[in-house]
């Protein structure tokens, strides 16, 4: 919308959405299969923002683009206001893999210490920030324990611990709740929730639409492709329909026949 005619009540509505993450025109071909296909969407400042979609629907790949592992084909990413290629960009990310990226011969304090070297932190703040994540994912009395003697939970939470050490503004969390108890589930969205508080902008992957409703925003693809972004009451709303899964499908629909 063009700014010279938003209303005073518009224009405070646009500011207070300080745009975190701006995703313009992403494209990404593997081969012949487009993963990601035309992507624009915008993740704002403090919000926990949901990438929901079934299994290749292109959510790690999009996550890898943002983290810059993956290049784009087309399109482009800005983050914070800088194009995504900036260096100064990666201290302030913070990401965890679908697949643990623990080392299983290592106990869960040297662990953190190989993440926080990463980062640059030394001494008695990397001492601090080790104690305080473990504290906060409740492993601190697990500190010297090899992680290959963990339960997939408490990887996970050793996992999401490693991915905020550093204190970054933006993470980004692939499936962080595969395989991890409903109790846990729930206690990992209440930290997201926790963490937006603090001024931390989130970006999530999931398939669980249950935790759909627990996220800011959402954006909802298939096939590479966005189908909708909005807040989760909005989808429901729009789409008339009860459930997030009934809204999915819905939208999904609509996709089919747009393309028909
Ligand atoms: N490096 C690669 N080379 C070739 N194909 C790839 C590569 N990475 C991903 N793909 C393909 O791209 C598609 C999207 O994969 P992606 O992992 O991004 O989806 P996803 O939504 O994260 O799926 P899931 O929920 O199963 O993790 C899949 O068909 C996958 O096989």
């Amino acid at each position: 919308m063009s700014e010279i005619h938003e209303s005073p009540q518009e224009r405070i509505e646009r500011e207070a959405e300080k745009p975190m993450v701006v995703i313009e025109h992403l494209g990404k071909q593997f081969g012949k299969l487009r993963v990601v296909d035309d992507l624009t969407m915008t993740i704002r400042e403090g919000e926990t923002f949901g990438l929901i979609g079934p299994n290749g629907s292109g959510k790690t790949t999009l996550i890898r683009m943002l983290v810059g592992l993956t290049r784009p084909d087309s399109g482009s990413i800005t983050i914070m206001g800088l194009r995504q290629s900036d260096a100064r960009i990666a201290a302030t990310m913070g990401y965890m893999t679908q697949s643990s990226a623990l080392y299983t011969d290592l106990t869960a304090q040297e662990n953190m210490q190989f993440f926080c070297d990463i980062y640059g932190l030394r001494g008695r703040e990397q001492r601090l920030r080790i104690h305080e994540m473990l504290e906060r994912v409740d492993l601190a009395d697990r500190a010297a324990s090899i992680v290959g003697t963990f339960s997939g939970g408490m990887k996970q939470r050793l996992s999401l611990a490693c991915a905020l050490v550093h204190k970054p503004r933006l993470v980004l969390l692939d499936e962080p709740t595969v395989g991890v108890d409903p109790e846990l589930r729930r206690s990992f969205w209440d930290y997201f929730a926790q963490l937006n508080q603090e001024g931390v902008t989130i970006i999530v992957s999931t398939h669980h639409l249950d935790e759909a409703a627990r996220c800011t925003r959402l954006g909802l693809l298939r096939f590479g492709r966005l189908l909708a972004q909005d807040e989760p009451e909005t989808l429901l709303r729009l789409s008339g329909k009860a459930t997030m899964e009934d809204a999915f499908l819905y939208f999904a629909s609509r996709q089919q026949e747009v393309q028909a």
